[in-house]
């Protein structure tokens, strides 16, 4: 399953030593320039066959930017060469890195819930049809052995929209490896586990080890160190679009990595142990038997100034508690109470006005408007205190976007300006998540806060949610990583098959009694 390897006299640089195939990807002098910002800096990169090579870098640091160089997204300013596989790529054209072998999987994994896995996998590559029939039989034959080339067990007629997201994850990178015109030099992986439950990593590092020794280079970005010691080979650190090292993983201990990511130590445990506020008497949001998808019944509540945490394994119904809490997803059953407002099933715009602030986890769909700035992004959803009719005061809203943005480190500093297009990922999340700090809400819901932030970054957004509570706000944080929300709260309830099976507070709260208790199989409480 080695690449294939042209013998055009212009692939003359394809490079083979007798006995030795050309690396799958070898990145060169990569330069790459938005107006004023240098994204990258003369970034050089290896990746060998059948090697897992880790991307890492802080928020901003150019990642994305070369893997969109690599998928013929962006061009990259003249004199960088790329060659996969030995022959060289032609910039700026998604075609041609598919022919050349290399496949992406985004953290939009783009596949279509309302059809079944088999449909899904030949989505893109057609269906083979003979006289307009298509060949199921053919198909299906096919579909397994995609499925089984990155050990998934799978009935290819189910539908998608019941699979955990390790399974998405790993149709997906099925759907990348089919056999085409160019077998698969290059997987990129882009942070394939931002919101996956631990179970559910271990599921997917499987699935990359899998693709890997079958002869397949993976470059793997992540903001995960656990995962590059679980799973890598090798790993290169970006910093502001410069290469800092690259290093055999063998070779690296976590503090030597955290070293390279920041340009100094980080004392983990410190950053992300909060003194916690002490929650006043007043219970502030008042959940009673609230039912939605999932989500069989929960019932909790959140003083002013206390920090709750929603922890459970995907299915478990975590992931529709905030939605239907807010009312963007439909409660089937239940009452939300706001102090002495009853909210409405179904009915954010009442939330909002009872006080409510929702950060949902997928800001592609839900979150900011790519097109305004940084700072029309933060004040859009309180611009009365820079509301001089018929004005708005315009130096105002930049002076309290600089403010917010040196609270949660947005980078780079024009950001401000800047659509929020032009934010790398991470980034783009701590401009959502000042927004509704900003408003300084009764109640903060929010959904995954951290995701595609890198570590020193996060320990800033932890001091500023806890803050947020110590200015009275009840807070709540759904989370699929359970050192968050144990670093991040007072108790945590634990969702399992729809139903809070045990909350954990004080000494009873830690990673692993979290993890008990979402994975065992009898209710606890
Ligand atoms: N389309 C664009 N226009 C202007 N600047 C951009 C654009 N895309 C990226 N940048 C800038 O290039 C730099 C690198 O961004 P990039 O998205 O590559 O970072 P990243 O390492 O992927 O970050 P993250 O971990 O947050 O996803 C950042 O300063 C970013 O603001």
């Amino acid at each position: 399953m080695g690449p294939r390897l042209s013998t055009s006299t212009s692939d003359a640089a394809a490079r083979e030593i007798p006995g030795r195939r050309a690396p799958v990807l070898e990145v060169s002098d990569l330069r790459m320039t938005f107006g004023p910002t240098v994204a990258l800096d003369g970034v050089a990169l290896t990746v060998e066959r059948g090697q897992v090579h880790a991307l890492l870098g802080e928020n901003g640091s150019g990642k994305s930017t070369l893997i969109k160089i690599l998928a013929g997204y962006h061009r990259p300013d003249p004199g960088g060469r790329v060659l996969v596989a030995g022959r060289p790529l032609p910039f700026g054209n998604p075609t041609v890195a598919d022919s050349h072998g290399c496949r992406f999987v985004h953290q939009d994994l783009g596949l279509v819930d309302s059809l079944s896995v088999v449909e899904n996998l030949f989505l893109t590559s057609g269906f083979p049809s003979r006289w307009g029939t298509i060949r199921w039989p053919r198909l299906l034959r096919a579909a397994r052995e995609d499925l089984a080339r990155v050990g998934l067990d799978l009935d290819p007629r189910r539908p998608v929209a019941g699979l955990s997201p390790a399974v998405r994850t790993g149709l997906a990178v099925a759907r990348a490896l089919r056999p085409g015109a160019a077998e698969v030099a290059l997987l990129v992986l882009d942070e394939p586990t931002a919101t996956l439950p631990d179970d559910e990593v271990r599921q997917l590092l499987d699935i990359v080890r899998a693709v890997a020794a079958a002869g397949t280079g993976v470059l793997y970005v992540t903001h995960h160190l656990d995962e590059v010691f679980d799973v890598a080979d090798v790993a290169t650190v970006l910093r502001d679009g410069r290469v800092v090292a690259t290093t055999p993983v063998p070779d690296l201990t976590r503090g030597r990595l955290v070293n390279q990511l920041l340009g100094s130590e980080l004392d983990e445990a410190h950053a992300s142990s909060q003194a916690l506020p002490a929650p006043r008497a007043r219970a502030v949001l008042k959940v009673r038997d609230v039912a939605a998808g999932p989500l069989r019944s929960l019932s909790v509540q959140v003083r002013a100034g206390e920090l709750v945490g929603i922890a459970g394994l995907t299915g478990s119904g975590r992931e529709s508690v905030l939605a239907a809490v807010f009312g963007m997803l439909r409660a089937e059953r239940g009452e939300v109470m706001v102090n002495d407002v009853s909210l409405r099933p179904g009915d954010p715009r009442r939330a909002i006005d009872a006080g409510v602030a929702y950060l949902p986890a997928n800001r592609k769909t839900h979150g900011g408007i790519m097109n305004l700035t940084g700072a029309a992004n933060l004040t859009l959803p309180d611009l009365g205190p820079l509301w001089r009719p018929p004005l708005l005061r315009l130096g105002e809203e930049r002076t309290v976007a600089r403010t917010w943005f040196a609270k949660l480190d947005v980078r780079p500093a024009a950001a401000v300006h800047l659509p929020l297009a032009a934010l790398s990922g991470g980034n783009q999340q701590k401009v959502l998540l000042a927004k509704w700090l900003r408003c300084r809400p009764r109640v903060l819901l929010l959904d995954e806060p951290t995701q595609g932030v890198d570590i020193g970054a996060k320990a800033q957004i932890h001091q500023q949610i806890v803050a947020a509570a110590d200015g009275g706000a009840a807070v709540v944080v759904s989370s699929a990583d359970v050192d968050e929300l144990v670093a991040l709260c007072h108790r945590v309830v634990v969702l399992r098959g729809g139903h809070a099976v045990a909350e954990l507070s004080g000494e009873a709260l830690s990673v692993p009694a979290v993890n008990r208790a979402a994975l065992a199989a009898e209710r606890t409480t």
